[in-house]
């Protein structure tokens, strides 16, 4: 795809890869992504702002085969999926100076092997003139790596945001079109890659209040340009409380387990409360990310496994206590045949998580009629706190 004009002067480059699956050896990528750079020709100067993950590095070069010079590159985020094509644009405009925060000028000397002489640090605020279009820098740490910063273009009103608002969809669409799509992408994203950061993410959001943005141009995904609304759902993902909903990561291999999940899935729903499923041997751990956006009360289903938790319930209580999320209540239920350390390992496994912990329900072999009353009690436990609260 040749490079395409946002408006005069302004132009989207970069590369859309619909065959990726998997991002950072992790993250299930379903509808692929794009890596998006963007030129602004001022009357003086020219500026690229951000590059290409490597594998697609032909493609922006391709790209900057009509374009007569670049003066700087601005790298707002030195992961390589933005910063990795840097070394060939430099090679291409040797003059270019590389437009980055102190820290990650020190980045990118270490993951790319930049040379520090290509450099020009850029403090909180600073601007930087090409002509008849300024470029402001705002660093924004922790989105979401501590080097990251954004661009404003005063003249246009666009928040350059790279990864901030970003969203993983292949599509050849330059604008969000389908709001609903995106919307799920982008809460996808900032639940895999943002929700660990909320807090001082909070305090960037607030930090762009400041700022009339008409227009966000993301470094993954469709450029916003209605941006308020992607604006509100990052203020209701970060800061907003969670919702009246328990998520219930299970994984069971002969069904008792599963017994005791369907029977608390229904005793919750007959209180009044949402339940998201995620059975662990199938699931795209992005959905069980994105449903911990707003959970408040997670609810582990484990059978016991070598005297503890079965690995894949280990590996979710790892990814939830990375991830951060704003979940106040936790239990844990499961089947076991003799004995083990099932609930003290995983809770051992959650010292992130700032969770009230609800008594577990265990029962040996299949559930019983007292196994089932027992999850009738965690239901009843669970909407109590979830009143008290006032989750909706
Ligand atoms: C590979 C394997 C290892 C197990 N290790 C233990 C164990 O260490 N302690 C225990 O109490 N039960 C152990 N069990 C038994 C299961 O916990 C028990 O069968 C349980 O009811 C299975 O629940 P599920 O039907 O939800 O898979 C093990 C089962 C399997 C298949």
């Amino acid at each position: 795809m040749q490079k395409r004009k946002i408006m005069e002067k302004i132009h989207w480059l970069g590369a859309v890869d619909w065959d990726r699956r998997l991002f950072d050896s992790l993250i299930p990528l379903p509808d692929g992504t794009t890596y998006n750079a963007y030129l602004i020709e001022g009357s003086e100067k020219t500026a690229l702002l951000d590059t290409v993950d490597p594998p697609m590095a032909e493609v922006l070069t391709a790209q900057l085969d009509n374009v007569p010079k670049i003066d700087f590159v601005v790298s707002h985020h030195a992961e390589q999926d933005h910063s990795g094509t840097i070394p060939q644009v430099l090679e291409r405009f040797p003059q270019a100076k590389v437009v980055a925060t102190p820290k990650a000028k020190g980045m990118l000397m270490d993951i790319l092997k930049i040379p520090e002489n290509a450099f020009v640090t850029v403090q909180d605020g600073e601007t930087l003139s090409l002509g008849d279009k300024t470029l402001e820098f705002i660093h924004t740490p922790w989105v979401h790596w501590p080097e990251t910063m954004v661009t404003y273009l005063q003249e246009d009103k666009i928040l350059f945001s790279c990864d901030f608002f970003g969203s993983h969809i292949a599509t050849s669409d330059l604008f969000v079109t389908d709001q609903g799509r995106v919307h799920e992408a982008a809460k996808r994203y900032f639940a895999e890659i943002m929700m660990p950061f909320r807090n001082i993410i909070a305090k960037n959001m607030e930090k762009l209040n400041g700022y009339d943005i008409q227009m966000i141009a993301p470094s993954h995904g469709q450029i916003y340009d209605r941006p308020s609304w992607i604006m509100d759902a990052y203020q209701d993902w970060v800061a907003g409380d969670p919702h009246n909903l328990v998520v219930l990561p299970f994984v069971s291999m002969h069904g008792s387990t599963r017994k005791m999940v369907d029977h608390l899935t229904a005793a919750l729903v007959e209180r009044g409360i949402r339940v998201e499923l995620f059975n662990l041997a199938v699931t795209d751990i992005g959905k069980l990310a994105m449903a911990l956006v707003d959970a408040a009360t997670i609810v582990v289903g484990v059978p016991t496994v070598l005297a503890g938790p079965h690995p894949l319930a280990a590996y979710a209580a790892l990814l939830a206590n990375a991830l951060k999320p704003k979940v106040r209540f936790l239990s844990i239920i499961g089947s076991y045949g003799w004995g083990g350390k099932t609930v003290e390992t995983l809770a051992g496994m959650i010292p992130n998580l700032k969770v009230e912990v609800i008594d577990p329900v265990l029962c040996k072999g299949l559930p019983a009629e007292a196994d089932f009353a027992s999850l009738d009690r965690l239901a009843d436990s669970i909407a109590q706190k979830h009143k008290e609260n006032g989750f909706r």
